[in-house]
């Protein structure tokens, strides 16, 4: 296991305190996640009582192989807690997430919490957001138009693609990955590339988190939004 890894494994496994019986609780998507939830099935095997609900066909899976039980919208309408990664992360606790290509439904789920935690290792820490590609998720129908009107906030949209063709998101959408380099206005991009017609979600997670864990080395600190 990388060193990287093992930071990961810690701030994952950490977090998991945090959840108490009875809570319903949003379980993000990454290789972050993929500790928190594997650990989360030790607590229920142990008899923690909770309920999850996933971002993502890979993290449903994950929480299937692992015992954690799940539910969904049509049955909680307000979750307790949620809990993901991020690709990076502002001193005002701004995100880039949607590496994975989850943003939609982690934005969502995240929304629906009475609190949204970040678990990251320290190497997502960045001054400015940006350096990260931002992903963008679009409709497919005429992605070209939108990608060019993206490319006038200054960057140049690549479609994201997998095994040669366009990655397709659990929604069936496209990803657009946006190198804007350095963001200095997280809130207002946000807003401008929303209001674009195709646009489904940007990657830009605006005065979301509550809390951000961060893993260093052999030690995890914690960072309270203000
Ligand atoms: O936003 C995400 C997926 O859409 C992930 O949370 C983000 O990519 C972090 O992943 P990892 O924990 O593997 O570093």
């Amino acid at each position: 296991m990388t060193k990287t890894d093992k930071t990961k494994q810690l701030v994952g496994e950490e977090v998991v305190d945090y959840i108490k019986d009875g809570m319903k609780v949003g379980l993000g998507s990454g290789s972050t996640m993929y500790y928190m939830i594997k650990k989360l099935g030790d607590r229920v095997k142990e008899g923690l009582d909770i309920e999850g609900v996933p971002t993502s066909n890979t993290t449903a899976e994950w929480a299937k192989e692992f015992g954690v039980p799940l539910t969904d919208f049509s049955k909680v309408q307000e979750l307790d807690l949620a809990i993901d990664g991020a690709d990076e992360v502002d001193p005002n606790l701004q995100l880039i997430k949607g590496g994975g290509g989850a943003l939609v439904r982690e934005k969502i789920v995240a929304a629906s919490a009475k609190s949204f935690y970040v678990i990251v290792d320290e190497s997502k820490m960045v001054t400015y957001l940006g350096n990260f590609l931002l992903p963008i998720e679009v409709l497919p129908f005429g992605w070209e138009v939108t990608a060019n009107k993206i490319s006038d906030f200054g960057c140049e949209p690549k479609i994201r693609k997998s095994k040669g063709e366009p990655f397709i998101t659990d929604n069936g959408n496209y990803i657009l990955d946006c190198n804007f380099e350095k963001i200095a206005e997280p809130k207002k991009l946000h807003e401008e590339l929303k209001s674009l017609v195709g646009v489904v979600e940007t990657g830009l997670f605006i005065n979301m988190a509550r809390k951000v864990m961060v893993g260093k080395d052999e030690k995890v600190d914690v960072i309270d939004q203000s």
